[in-house]
């Protein structure tokens, strides 16, 4: 389970008086998510969620999401607030590790996103570009083109050990997109990981997204294209056009694409899927020895490349 880092229940009960948020009643650890600690932790006045920051994640880049989220609230975006502490603090250190405080949301991630899903999805991803739009801060993603060659140059070797010829389809894939990434589409803050499990539903309706640390500054439309990944793929690997149709349609009422970004949509597809098969592929093959946390499956996104390597417009991806 993704509770990397213990933490007694002292600490826990002396973490929570520093805050003004009542006295700590009951902490659980949280098993879903793969990537930091988090705890659900419950006062006499309300629920908290409480993360740990773990490897993947860069201290100095903290502020930038912690900022993000209060950026988002603010303009009416429903996502997690941070807590600020007595003396005004959200960022902290507990049990070694960087730490922050913030609400809970109520809601359930869907595990089989429908039709309708996707289109609440492609709404809330471009209020979530438009509300990020007078963000200061800056991030820029670490997980674009070029931080993708240390993770193939990391994989190469062990590839084909996993899945016959991968090394060699990853290499493709690679140099397919160098020569055709786009560098001049409409950028902003981009989720770059939304996806079914970071988006809560409430009935139908869509009712908060989460867990933004892998916020950057890219171009817009390639977070929709990992948006297209995560949730428009049957189990069986194919592509289902209704849902992202639904997705697209739902995204451009609120923000229309440019005609570049609708041409370079599937390079930025197939760009996601690269990214994602990339970082899956590394955890797969260096599992800590006794890890609790089962790693994804890095060859669900060698099955979604093989759709975009034939996609040729974004016709094929259901825009209009
Ligand atoms: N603010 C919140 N309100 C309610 N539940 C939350 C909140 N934040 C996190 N959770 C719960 O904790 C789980 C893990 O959170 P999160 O996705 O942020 O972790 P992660 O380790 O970063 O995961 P991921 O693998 O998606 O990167 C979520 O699936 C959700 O159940
Ligand atoms: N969403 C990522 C996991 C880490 O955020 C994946 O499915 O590979």
């Amino acid at each position: 389970m993704a509770v990397y880092t213990d933490v007694s229940d002292a600490e826990l009960s002396a973490f929570v008086d520093r805050y003004d948020i009542g006295r700590l009643q009951s902490a659980k650890g949280i098993a879903e998510g793969v990537e930091n600690s988090n705890f659900l932790l419950q006062t006499d006045r309300a629920f908290f969620i409480l993360t740990l920051y773990e490897k993947r994640v860069n201290e100095a880049d903290l502020p930038f999401f912690i900022g993000l989220m209060e950026h988002l609230s603010a303009r009416g975006i429903t996502c997690p607030q941070p807590v600020h502490d007595r003396e005004g603090n959200t960022l902290q250190r507990l049990a070694g590790r960087p730490a922050a405080m913030v609400t809970f949301l109520s809601g359930m991630s869907v595990n089989r996103p429908g039709v309708g899903h996707c289109a609440e999805l492609g709404k809330a991803l471009a209020q979530f570009h438009a509300a990020g739009a007078d963000f200061e801060l800056r991030r820029a993603n670490a997980l674009s083109l070029d931080g993708w060659r240390p993770l193939i140059e990391q994989s190469r070797e062990r590839a084909d050990s996993v899945s016959p010829g991968l090394a060699s389809r990853i290499a493709d894939d690679f140099a397919r997109l160098e020569q055709a990434w786009p560098h001049d589409l409409p950028s902003g803050v981009i989720h770059a990981d939304l996806f079914p499990n970071n988006v809560f539903f409430l009935g139908d309706r869509l009712s908060g997204l989460i867990d933004f640390y892998f916020a950057c500054n890219d171009a817009l439309a390639y977070d929709l294209a990992i948006c297209l990944n995560a949730w428009c793929f049957e189990t069986d690997g194919s592509f289902n056009i209704t849902k992202g149709r639904a997705m697209i349609g739902a995204y451009e009422a609120v923000r229309p694409l440019t005609p570049a970004e609708v041409e370079a949509l599937p390079v930025l597809a197939r760009g996601a899927g690269l990214r994602f098969l990339l970082t899956r592929l590394v955890d797969w093959l260096n599992v800590p020895p006794g890890a609790l946390v089962k790693p994804l499956d890095p060859l669900e996104y060698d099955r979604k490349l093989g759709f975009h390597r034939h996609a040729a417009t974004a016709a094929d991806y259901g825009r209009a």
